[in-house]
């Protein structure tokens, strides 16, 4: 990758396909879990590859698949590895992206089928000057959809159930207020896809999105 330019550069981590979603392994197949996984990750690739504030993107995996796509959609492929959880990919991901000289890092969830290249853009452009962050929760205000840090590594990351206010508090002990945003303004980034039910609200997916062309061509109950 060659981020010489700085700029702000946005990092996707994403799991071994065979291993994703695990909390929707009481209703869905293995099989269906791995192409809902591999679907959403398209569409997301699709959204930050229309982003007009991004110098560039990279999907942070261990998954040849994973890695494949990201390079497949114009971004690049940061190779994991060791599968050490989500924090330590974003940690490593972050130390590339400063090593490489990138401004700011956006950190995002794969899993946000209905994200667009308008919210990223609106994200970036809402976001401080200087030492910075800023942070879109998930619905239930609970989670971190949407993570954005000037300089990359300045943040520790603490994803996981409750991150959001972990975050901001992380924010504020480094001297930063954090910019926190209603999940409300970025639907797209606040409905990450953890349940069935979840699955069952993206059947309103455009078939032009990848989720959506998967979901129309299975029954789900
Ligand atoms: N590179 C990398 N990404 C991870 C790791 N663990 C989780 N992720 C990614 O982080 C994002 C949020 O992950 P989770 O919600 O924890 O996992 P998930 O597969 O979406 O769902 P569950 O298995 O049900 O928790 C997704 O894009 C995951 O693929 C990891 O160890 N390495
Ligand atoms: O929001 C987070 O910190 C991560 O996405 C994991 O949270 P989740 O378990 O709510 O998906």
């Amino acid at each position: 990758m060659n981020a010489k330019t700085g700029g702000i550069w946005a990092v996707v981590p994403v799991k071994p396909f065979t291993l994703a979603k695990q909390r929707l392994a009481g209703a869905f197949t293995p099989l269906f879990r791995q192409e809902l996984a591999q679907a959403m990750l398209c569409d997301v690739l699709a959204a930050l590859r229309e982003a007009r504030a991004l110098a560039g993107f990279a999907v942070i995996t261990a998954d040849l698949q994973a890695g494949r796509l990201a390079r497949d959609h114009g971004g690049h492929w940061l190779i994991e590895r060791e599968v050490r959880g989500l924090n330590a990919a974003a940690t490593e991901a972050a130390a590339v992206l400063a090593a490489e000289g990138c401004a700011a890092a956006l950190v995002l969830p794969g899993d946000l089928p209905a994200v667009t290249a308008t919210e990223i853009d609106g994200f970036i452009a809402s976001h401080g000057p200087g030492r910075a962050v800023s942070l879109i929760p998930a619905e239930d205000r609970q989670g971190t959809n949407g993570l954005l840090v000037t300089p990359p590594a300045a943040l520790d990351f603490a994803f996981g159930p409750g991150s959001f206010a972990r975050h901001r508090e992380g924010a504020r002990a480094l001297g930063i207020v954090p910019q926190l945003h209603e999940p409300e303004r970025f639907p797209g980034f606040a409905r990450d896809i953890d349940t069935p039910q979840a699955v069952r609200r993206l059947r309103g997916l455009p078939p032009s999105s990848s989720t959506g062309r998967l979901l129309a061509s299975v029954r789900c109950s």
